[in-house]
């Protein structure tokens, strides 16, 4: 009979039985969980229908792994960008410290530089964090250097220990407390990021590990965080789906079972399975604080969770952007194009050149006659991206007025009608090319050099 005791739950004020406590399960053979990963056949979702209950902490926030994960996927940043990327951060999380902290590597000297400049600005937002070896002397460094948290790797799958470190469950959990407990001892607060949790034993391995882990942080009296890496992008956000691939299902785990604050709980996803922000937002909304993301989602293959889309989840969740600047976004998106030499693909949300940008004649119709039937909100308010409209065979008059208009941002007097010289002369010249067998649409460069012509031939010019 099951003896566990009966108790209040604060969250719905029902009865409860009080959590089991789960042991380590030290497997003699790894579980791969073939039944859901048989790598020679797609991935599968199972569902077992346990339904988790909806558990968003006070306070959620972002951190940011731009400059760490980002950087693992592509050329290094010069120090002088991660400085101005940097600054951009502060500037977007706002007063609040919505994006709440960086990690940074500490290997080179240029990444060490690369802190010590970042720090200099004296922030409190984002916080400064590192990225190490796990090693006694790193986490000296990190104390020198003047940062409170460390980020180390514990990879928790099977696949990791024993086909990688090729340890058992209990050395690998052993070797990994060991060297969180040496964290500690210097007084640095560490940050374990559970690498592959998505295929890893939840109740064998994961809790049993936190729950030991939560247990150092009481001892040391500092925070033992918890970072839920989606390493290969497995997890799903479905109600009802099995773990290890089940979001809410983990972060119930870990807040429910192993007793892990939601503020030190944080999830880092991968986009394998264009999962990422909706996984990112479950992880929110079941219990964990921080939600783990890059830049533009540049990351390791498919990338990371979009930074940018994280604060827009913010915003619908919470009802309010609390002080963040998303105009910084789009300072960001350029300053990505103008100096860094990296353009978004142009269909990405938020940024991408065309996320705002109305094609189809009978969209683009409707959109000049009240432009939220065909803009997902004030994008020139937010993002300083008014609303375009493309042109094509189906413009017409109005919507080459309107692309001059809204690409030069005039507005009242210097806004230009369909009755204007220079728009019916470019709409003749738009409608040749279509007659002699065009397909494409009108691109902005050409549309630009049309403009420029046309001004000059009739001698009008208009008010840029
Ligand atoms: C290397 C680990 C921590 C990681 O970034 C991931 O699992 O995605």
């Amino acid at each position: 009979m099951d003896q566990r005791k009966v108790y209040i739950n604060p969250h719905n004020n029902l009865l409860q039985l009080e959590e089991p406590i789960y042991p380590l399960v030290d497997v003699e053979e790894p579980n791969t969980f073939r039944n859901l990963f048989p790598y020679d056949e797609i991935p599968k979702i199972a569902f077992n229908d346990r339904i988790v209950p909806h558990n968003l902490p006070d306070e959620i926030f972002i951190t940011d792994t731009t400059f760490r994960d980002g950087q693992q996927s592509r050329a290094p940043y010069t120090t002088e960008q991660i400085v101005t990327l940097f600054d951009y951060f502060h500037r977007l999380g706002g007063p609040k410290g919505l994006i709440r902290q960086s990690e940074f590597f500490l290997y080179s000297k240029k990444d060490r530089d690369a802190v010590y400049r970042c720090m200099e600005k004296g922030y409190e937002f984002p916080e400064v964090t590192s990225w190490i070896r796990a090693s006694k002397k790193d986490f000296e460094l990190v104390k020198d250097l003047g940062m409170k948290e460390t980020g180390i790797l514990v990879s928790c799958s099977d696949y990791h220990i024993f086909y990688k470190m090729k340890m058992t469950r209990k050395e690998a959990m052993n070797h990994y407390l060991s060297v969180v407990r040496e964290c500690l001892e210097t007084g640095v607060a560490a940050r374990c990021h559970l690498e592959d949790i998505t295929r890893s034993d939840i109740h064998g391995f994961v809790i049993p590990f936190c729950t030991e882990l939560m247990k150092l942080s009481k001892e040391y009296n500092i925070p033992v965080k918890i970072r839920a890496c989606d390493t290969m992008g497995y997890g799903v956000n479905f109600s009802g789906a099995v773990i290890p691939r089940s979001v809410q299902g983990i972060i119930y785990g870990l807040t429910a079972h192993a007793g892990v604050p939601s503020k030190w709980l944080e999830w880092h996803g991968h986009n394998d399975f264009y999962k990422a922000v909706t996984n990112s937002t479950t992880a929110w909304l079941y219990g964990a604080s921080a939600v783990n993301c890059s830049l533009f989602g540049i990351g390791e293959r498919t990338g990371n969770t979009p930074l940018e889309a994280m604060v827009f989840e913010y915003a619908q969740l919470k009802g309010t952007l609390d002080g963040m600047d998303t105009t910084v976004i789009t300072e960001l998106a350029e300053y990505f194009e103008k100096e860094i030499g990296y353009r978004v693909p142009s269909r990405t949300p938020f940024v991408g050149k065309n996320f705002n940008v109305t094609r189809a004649g009978i969209h683009a119709d409707g959109l000049l006659k009240n432009e939220e039937i065909y803009n997902i909100f004030d994008t020139e308010k937010f993002l300083n991206r008014p609303v375009l409209v493309a042109v094509s065979n189906t413009s017409g008059l109005a919507g080459i007025a309107h692309w001059i208009n809204s690409f030069y941002k005039l507005k009242g007097e210097a806004a230009v009608d369909k009755s204007h010289p220079v728009v019916q002369k470019i709409k003749n010249w738009v409608d040749e090319e279509y007659e002699s067998g065009r397909v494409t649409v009108i691109t902005d460069d050409e549309l630009l050099d049309i403009i420029q012509k046309t001004e000059n031939e009739l001698g009008i010019h208009i008010s840029k």
